[in-house]
């Protein structure tokens, strides 16, 4: 199988300009590979590190150090730890796909548009866009009285449903899950989890970072354990 992905000695150090340049370390020589298909779980106590490296990867922290080689349809092979900022863009409207448990909320955008939109980045027409976030907001079980309204007010999960609607809706080359079932109830995580194997089944691979380790294990692959700044697989 073709790596779709390959992280080597990646790190990040954070600097903190307020506090006398005092460095923190979020992750350091960190290196793993994932294939095209594949779905990879990545597991390990809190402040380990495994959001950095999901942020790495999707760039919303710059790498301090290492490579992300991925193999693009637009560009072939990037190295995502210092691509140029309009790659980036244009690898995330087209083919990495992020969702965190935070929404980052849009103004004066209502649900139903937060979906619609990432479909319209793709190039999809209104219409249809339309009709599959909707779609995907019933799916997630959003209550339709709130599709019209603005996110600010959503519930706690509600936010996360509606995240995974948006990045979900679409069918990326990779997807990157950063505690996709956190505040989620069990009804909620079997959506999330049948979304998973739709997108599996269509060649999406996946990253996930998960600490419901039930949940990881019935939908990933390879399950690597980041310990004491240290990534190994785990069998
Ligand atoms: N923007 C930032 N500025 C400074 N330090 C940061 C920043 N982001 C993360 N860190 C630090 O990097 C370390 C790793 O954080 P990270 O969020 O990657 O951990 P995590 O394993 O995802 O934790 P959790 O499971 O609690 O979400 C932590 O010590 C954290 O305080």
């Amino acid at each position: 199988m073709d790596t779709l992905l390959r992280v080597d000695a990646l790190e990040k150090t954070f600097l903190m300009h307020q506090f006398d340049e005092k460095k923190i370390t979020g992750c350091r020589n960190i290196s793993f590979s994932v294939n095209e298909g594949e779905f990879l779980g990545i597991t390990g106590p809190s402040g380990s590190g495994k959001s950095t490296i999901i942020k790495c990867i999707y760039r919303t922290y710059l790498p301090t150090g290492g490579h992300i080689y991925y193999q693009s349809d637009l560009y072939g092979t990037v190295d995502l730890a210092s691509a140029m900022d309009r790659q980036m863009i244009k690898l995330r409207q087209t083919e990495i796909g992020y969702v965190s448990q935070f929404l980052s909320i849009m103004p004066r955008t209502t649900a139903l548009e937060f979906v619609a939109e990432s479909l319209l980045e793709m190039g999809e027409d209104e219409a249809a866009a339309r009709l599959r976030a909707e779609d995907m907001l019933a799916h997630f079980h959003l209550r339709e009285a709130l599709w019209n309204t603005y996110p600010k007010t959503f519930s706690g999960g509600e936010k996360l449903r509606l995240n995974l609607a948006r990045a979900m809706v679409r069918k990326t080359r990779l997807l990157l899950l950063d505690e996709p079932t956190a505040s989620l109830d069990q009804a909620s995580k079997e959506t999330v989890k049948e979304r998973i194997h739709e997108l599996k089944m269509a060649g999406t691979t996946m990253i996930g970072i998960f600490h419901d380790l039930d949940f990881m294990e019935s939908v990933v692959d390879r399950t690597y354990q980041l310990q004491s700044g240290i990534l190994k697989e785990v069998n």
